[in-house]
């Protein structure tokens, strides 16, 4: 999808001094395409993991000046591009989620499949661990947790569960977790969607990382940074992160204009337009290449508008 990516936003970027900003470097590997395909244009991009900044600083040296890396949450684009004295840049990629290093380190504690730590905090300076999610908040909130962030039926069960283990002993690690996520499940829920321990570490990998509340202002201040005629592309890898992204999008795209006027005034018109219709999906060759892009959606919009304070 990275392809469909750089295609939708090519318009804004082909021409000098464009600015685009990826809002996920991860290892770098979308920033690099940018860099590529637009030659006239400077990057700046932002990770909260340090790691991921220090593998990509490597790949994109040879870049020298043209990028500009940014230890950052994607919610303070706008005090990063101050800071740079950037007023408006033509494009913004997101491409959210983890990436393939967090998942690939056992040690980070994202993945369901090996045995490592609970921490799943993608800024490992800052911020709570899973671990100590798990075993200080009220059982009430986790199962607030589980149904919210990974849309898990059986949360009061698992939650039950976890409660009666961590009054034996706290959790640390991510093998005692599954296993008794799996021991809590009834046979007919561990046959469906997967391993049975997705819902649940999506859901404290979402509540450690606050990624939804940041989403939900990352998203309106990055339309607020781009130019008029500049263009947003945004790859999600879950129905909440997505629903999130089309919410927006589609608030911007809509007339605010009261009911019932014959001509729509200026400062009622759409700020946005959307060059995706709903979401795109991958396509089956890009699944088949990498499984872990079978979720991801595609969505895209232009700014049309300046807003009008
Ligand atoms: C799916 S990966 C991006 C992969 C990247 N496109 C590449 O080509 O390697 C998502 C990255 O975004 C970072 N990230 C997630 N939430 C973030 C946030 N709120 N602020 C800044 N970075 C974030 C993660 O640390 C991770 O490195």
């Amino acid at each position: 999808m990275l392809q469909r990516c750089l295609d939708l936003l090519a318009p804004a970027l082909e021409r000098p001094g464009a600015v685009v900003v990826d809002c996920t470097l991860g290892l770098g590997g979308h920033s690099e395409a940018l860099l590529a395909r637009f030659p006239e244009a400077r990057l700046v991009a932002l990770d909260r993991d340090k790691e991921a900044l220090r593998l990509s600083g490597e790949r994109l040296a040879p870049y020298g000046e043209r990028a500009t890396l940014v230890h950052a949450v994607y919610d303070e684009l706008p005090e990063v591009l101050d800071r740079l004295r950037i007023a408006r840049v033509q494009g913004v990629l997101f491409d959210l989620g983890v990436s393939s290093m967090q998942l690939d380190e056992a040690d980070r504690g994202f993945a369901y499949a090996q045995d490592a730590p609970l921490d799943m905090r993608m800024d490992q300076t800052t911020g709570i661990s899973a671990a100590e999610v798990l075993n200080t908040y009220p059982a009430g909130e986790l199962v607030r947790i589980l149904r919210a962030y990974g849309e898990e039926k059986q949360a009061k069960r698992i939650v039950a569960a976890i409660v009666r283990e961590r009054e034996k002993e706290p959790f640390s690690n991510s093998a005692r977790l599954v296993e008794l996520i799996r021991d809590a499940l009834p046979q007919a829920a561990k046959r469906t969607g997967g391993n049975p321990a997705k819902r649940t570490f999506q859901a404290l990998r979402i509540e450690v990382n606050g990624e939804l509340s940041v989403l939900e202002r990352a998203i309106p201040a990055a339309v607020k940074a781009l130019d008029v005629g500049g263009r947003i592309a945004v790859l999600s890898y879950h129905s909440l992160e997505d629903r999130l992204v089309k919410q927006v999008f589609a608030a911007g795209a809509a007339s605010t204009a009261p009911p019932g006027l014959p001509v729509v005034p200026e400062q009622y018109q759409p700020r946005l337009k959307l060059l995706t219709r709903g979401a795109e999906l991958p396509t089956e060759e890009e699944v088949a290449e990498n499984r872990r892009a079978a979720p991801a959606r595609l969505r895209g919009a232009q700014r049309i508008r300046e807003d009008v304070e």
